[in-house]
């Protein structure tokens, strides 16, 4: 049983009435709901039970997945809260568009976006925690996204370098949480109205800086994880009233999602968003709601001073050129690579044409490798980009037990003679890390970071 706060009871049995709120409870003390999407940039060969869809998403399901499943280590799919799949879900977003996923750690919902632009375009991803930042990295990585940049911002410190830049913006917001109450009861401790008051605030500095970056008709998808209106209702008619912004509709079938409500706002059409309740069964508490800015300017934003960095980019001599294509030559690429700049002795095909001085950026585009002395050695972003493609260079690691082996990063053996120097590793055809072959051994290439312990 949920110890929920009296307060928090008696709020909702006021906006419910006495039996929507029972029910609203009651659903608090089931089990949450567990799903999964499969990506759809890459071959989506997986062995779930695919018999329980998600409604309205065609490559969302019901199930667990283990983070030590092939199908996740290789970015085949993604665990995610159901109801947390639609604020991408609902985005319009087109190929070659500019995106901005403002609040994005740990990744799942750029993911999505990031299957929406299908390799064109460009995602920038930012997360203000720098920890948070680094599991955003890895997701975005392991998903083989290759047009995405990762920065590790305040919203503030973000807006001056991208005015009126973004088609659409999704800002999922921090927030008083309720809607994690079954699956993370140690949020609970932290609920107070107080709580709610502080990140509606917060909520509003975010806002403020999501739109000077949003160009005029651009699209704002906001969302939440909680049911508190302060945060949800509240927001969107704050932006309508205060940007003049339109809510736009949002057309989806299912009778397990809800609607806003007008009453719990102050301006018309707040019944054209999304509230995802758990008695509805679909998953768990979600708010979404997309925004359009009016056409023409928006209020003129002064201009910060950008901070100048002191980094150097240069091109790739003949030379590294040279390195590069003996690695890169034998696989199946969805790229060229020609156009790879050198920072650091990173090799890197930029995502974006426009200076980023100034700014932490965690990744930049596709990593393509390293620069080591007269060798090239390829990174583990290029291999989650290869595998959406089919390839030649393969060592299947066949058996449970070397797979893990190779998880926990030792070398391996394996029947294959033919394959030599860097080749694709794979499990149950489904291509995880790069690996160095020698003399029917296997040297690992799966990054430190991301080993696991062998039980
Ligand atoms: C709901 S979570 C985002 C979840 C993510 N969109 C996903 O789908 O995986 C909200 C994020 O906002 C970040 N955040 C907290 N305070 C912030 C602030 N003042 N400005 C911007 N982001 C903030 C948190 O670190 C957190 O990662």
């Amino acid at each position: 049983m949920l110890n929920l706060p009296v307060e928090f009871k008696e709020k909702y049995q006021r906006l419910l009435g006495d039996s929507q709120a029972k029910a609203f409870f009651d659903a608090l003390n089931k089990e949450n709901k567990k799903a999964f999407r499969i990506n759809t940039l890459k071959p989506n060969q997986v062995s779930y039970d695919l018999s329980k869809k998600v409604p309205e998403i065609s490559n969302a399901y019901y199930g667990e997945v283990n983070g030590q499943d092939p199908e996740w280590v290789s970015g085949t799919v993604y665990s995610q809260d159901p109801s947390a799949m639609f604020p991408a879900f609902i985005a319009n977003v087109k190929e070659g568009d500019h995106v901005l996923d403002l609040c994005a750690a740990p990744g799942g919902k750029s993911t999505a976006l990031a299957e929406k632009l299908n390799g064109s375009g460009v995602l920038v991803a930012n997360e203000i925690s720098s920890g948070r930042a680094k599991a955003l990295r890895e997701n975005i990585e392991r998903w083989g996204v290759k047009n995405a940049v990762i920065t590790n911002e305040s919203p503030a410190n973000l807006s001056p370098h991208f005015t009126q830049y973004f088609d659409e913006i999704l800002v999922d917001a921090p927030c008083s949480g309720e809607g994690m109450f079954r699956k993370n009861p140690e949020a609970i401790k932290y609920w107070s109205q107080d709580y709610v008051l502080t990140c509606q605030e917060r909520q509003k500095e975010i806002l403020t800086e999501a739109v000077k970056m949003l160009k005029p008709n651009g699209q704002l998808i906001y969302s939440t994880c909680t049911f508190s209106p302060e945060e949800d209702e509240e927001i969107v008619s704050w932006l309508v009233e205060t940007y003049n912004m339109k809510i736009v509709p949002i057309e989806l079938a299912s009778d397990k999602i809800s609607h806003g409500k007008n009453e719990w706002g102050s301006v018309s059409g707040l019944d054209h968003t999304l509230r995802f309740w758990p008695q509805d069964g679909l998953g768990e508490g979600q708010f979404a709601a997309i925004l359009q800015m009016p056409d023409g300017k928006i209020a003129k934003v002064k201009k910060q001073k950008i901070k100048k960095g002191d980094r150097s980019t240069r091109r790739l001599t003949k030379n590294d050129q040279k390195l590069v294509e003996k690695v890169l030559d034998k696989f199946n690429l969805n790229f060229d690579w020609t156009a790879a700049v050198v920072r650091n002795d990173h090799v890197f095909l930029p995502a974006i044409d426009k200076d980023l001085k100034g700014l932490k950026i965690v990744n930049n585009g596709l990593e393509l490798g390293i620069m080591k002395k007269n060798r090239f050695e390829p990174s583990h972003q290029l291999v989650e980009v290869l595998g959406e493609l089919p390839q030649e260079d393969v060592i299947d690691l066949e058996n449970q037990d070397n797979y893990l082996s190779y998880l926990h990063g030792e070398t391996v053996r394996v029947d294959s003679k033919k394959l030599k120097g860097f080749v694709l590793v794979s499990f149950k055809g489904l291509i995880f890390s790069f690996g160095k072959a020698a003399n029917g051994t296997l040297k690992n290439f799966y990054p430190k970071g991301l080993r696991i312990l062998k039980k």
